[in-house]
């Protein structure tokens, strides 16, 4: 193991130390906008580096959506990569928000740009898709581990469309995907390096459709809270008894709160405690 401790160690006191939020890096255009910021590369660097300044070694995690840097091509990519060095030994984690997910071999390669010790795009964790079946991601949970690096899994999305797939079967393909994660953190303390995404929209629906989230042993990614429609007083309901485990991301409802590094740390403080009350005893 080359992170020192486990991900689900390292995660676990950061949010013991942090609390429950996770500040979702999605540099949108429509925010670059709002920042006066121009909708390109350069813009999404200075977005960056005001959300680093306000939040890094202040939340457990940061989690940077691809998707908002690869549309500004290579030079977006670079932010990114940066991004991620930057949060190395920052006392904040960096979950990457990829959705990774292909057939075994290609998840190899994967892997290794993401949670391989040394890869230039190295993050403590990564987010992957399970539907190309759960065990088409080995290259990756096997790979974390190692590094002393972690993925979360989609389980149940945030999004209504999750539905068509998700809920389908009897146990239900969510449900499924919640027992081999489970098998995968079995034995780990205090938790294990396979997280689910469980969104804050959704979290009401697991009991019915089968989810054993208490039994995960592994931190659970509620995201959905703000603009998707969820609040925090919903993962309360939502997550029972698995609730110490939840870590929330929030991008667009903290994000709104800047340009000033000020604005976006005074906005990140509040909902940090409105988070920890929400999920608290
Ligand atoms: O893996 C994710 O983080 C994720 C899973 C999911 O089920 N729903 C979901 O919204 N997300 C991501 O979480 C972020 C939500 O953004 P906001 O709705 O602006 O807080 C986006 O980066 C999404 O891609």
């Amino acid at each position: 193991m080359t992170q020192g401790q486990a991900f689900g160690a390292r995660l676990t006191a950061a949010m013991e130390r942090h609390g429950p939020l996770c500040v979702g890096l999605d540099p949108h255009a429509a925010l670059l906008e709002q920042w006066g910021l121009p909708d390109t590369a350069e813009g999404v660097r200075r977005f960056t580096d005001t959300v680093l300044k306000a939040v890094a070694g202040r939340v457990a995690a940061v989690k940077p959506q691809s998707a908002f840097f690869e549309r500004h091509g290579a030079a977006g990519v670079q932010v990114l990569e940066d991004a991620l060095v930057r949060l190395r030994g920052s006392g904040t984690l960096s979950l990457l928000d990829a959705k990774r997910g292909d057939i075994g071999s290609t998840m190899g390669a994967y892997a290794e740009a993401y949670l391989a010790d040394g890869a230039p795009m190295a993050a403590d964790a990564v987010t992957v898709s399970p539907y190309l079946g759960y065990g088409s991601l080995r290259p990756a949970i096997d790979l974390a581990a190692d590094t002393g690096r972690g993925v979360f899994v989609l389980a149940l999305t945030s999004n209504p469309e999750g539905a068509e797939v998700q809920h389908q079967g009897d146990p239900s393909v969510a449900a499924r995907v919640v027992r081999a994660a489970t098998e995968d953190n079995a034995g780990a303390a205090p938790a294990g390096h396979v997280g689910l995404v469980v969104g804050a929209t959704v979290g009401p629906q697991a009991a019915r459709l089968g989810l054993d989230l208490a039994a995960v042993n592994g931190i659970l990614l509620a995201p959905g809270i703000g603009a998707q429609g969820a609040r925090p007083a919903d993962l309360r309901a939502g997550f029972g008894d698995a609730r110490s485990r939840v870590l929330a991301p929030v991008s667009r409802g903290l994000l709104v709160s800047g340009p000033t590094v000020e604005g976006l740390r005074d906005a990140a403080d509040r909902l940090a405690e409105e988070l920890s009350a929400a999920l608290g005893e």
